[in-house]
């Protein structure tokens, strides 16, 4: 009979017959697959990615959805929530800016700040019971994973750790994005074709199509992956890397059948934060491609850039 294990008290070595085949034994397991060179690759063709195992679980993503779904079904947090005023920091909007739009997009969205979460969460809806709870983890699981993202992208462009870890990442805002159903989807446009304006976005949308991105010229769909993240390179990465990654355009379409619901986290610099080329990334044969500004300037030329139609870079541009 086996002698039990725990009965062999004065083993000397690990008996022969324990022994694992080399190619088996612990340690010998392929290397974990190094993401950079892949995140920095569709950062540069497409400006966006999804992202799978990233760690946040999946029962807080079918919670998060359930809550958001749950606001929009009360019309009282709602209306609590409305506001024509810009200056309110927790507020819902209908549109992009409805009273400056030639055209309007069939978008409801709740904007709420929400780093650091002490300082925000008591101006957030109070309904759905489980909103603030739900939402206030979501936000900061989304905060740490918007920071390891950058720090793959700090590696793969040869950037210090931690570089966006100041006032370049010191907003975060989210967004809830509700597209109601729509009489005649072929009409409309629930945003139409743009790129963020900050730095990097993640933006959890459930399995539902709608997302479009631009590349060579057209329009393709992102096919829902369960439980992914889509991750956006903004404006602000674009110009921070040198041009070295590129802002992804994208829009969204409306569905006659169903209500579409997604949830955008967006990293921002402060209004204060000078925006330049990284200087780890300018030399004499990488001339900076762009001027450095203050991203409260940004914004307000943005909005202007928009309404005239012009591309909202042009004006920073060096060459
Ligand atoms: O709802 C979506 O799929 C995209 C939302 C978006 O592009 C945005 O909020 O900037
Ligand atoms: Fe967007």
């Amino acid at each position: 009979m086996e002698k039990l294990l725990s009965c062999r008290s004065n083993l000397k070595d690990v008996p022969e017959s324990y022994i694992l085949p080399s190619e088996s034994r612990p340690g010998k397991e392929a290397p974990p697959c190094n993401m950079v060179p892949q995140i920095i690759q569709a950062s540069q063709e497409f400006g966006h990615f999804q992202l799978v195992n990233h760690g946040i679980p999946n029962k807080l993503l079918d919670d998060v959805m359930q809550v958001v779904k749950g606001f929009f079904e009360l019309p009282t947090e709602k209306e609590n929530l409305y506001s024509k005023g810009l200056k309110q920091s927790c507020r819902l909007y209908t549109n992009i800016n409805y009273a400056s739009e030639g055209v309007h997009y069939w978008r409801d969205a709740p904007r709420q700040p929400c780093h650091p979460l002490e300082e925000h969460i008591q101006n957030w809806p109070h309904k759905p019971t489980l909103y603030r709870d739900v939402m206030g983890s979501f936000s900061v699981k989304l905060r740490e994973l918007s920071l390891q993202i950058w720090d793959m992208i700090c590696e793969g462009l040869g950037l210090e750790f931690g570089y966006f870890n100041d006032e370049h990442s010191s907003v975060q805002l989210l967004t809830i994005n509700h597209y109601p159903p729509c009489l005649d989807a072929s009409l409309t446009l629930g945003l139409p074709k743009h790129s963020d304006v900050n730095l990097i976005t993640l933006l959890y949308r459930g399995e539902m199509h709608g997302l479009q991105i631009w590349k060579d010229e057209q329009w393709y769909l992102v096919e829902p992956i369960p439980n992914a993240l889509v991750v956006n390179i903004g404006h602000m990465l674009q110009i921070v890397s040198n041009g070295k990654l590129k802002s992804g355009d994208h829009r969204v379409m409306t569905s006659k059948e169903v209500a579409r619901t997604t949830i955008g986290s967006f990293i921002h610099p402060s209004v204060n934060c000078q925006i330049e080329p990284a200087k780890a990334l300018v030399d004499e044969w990488n001339p900076p491609l762009y001027m450095p500004f203050q991203y409260k300037d940004f914004l307000s030329a943005y909005i202007a850039d928009t309404h005239a139609r012009l591309p909202p870079l042009d004006r920073y541009k060096l060459q």
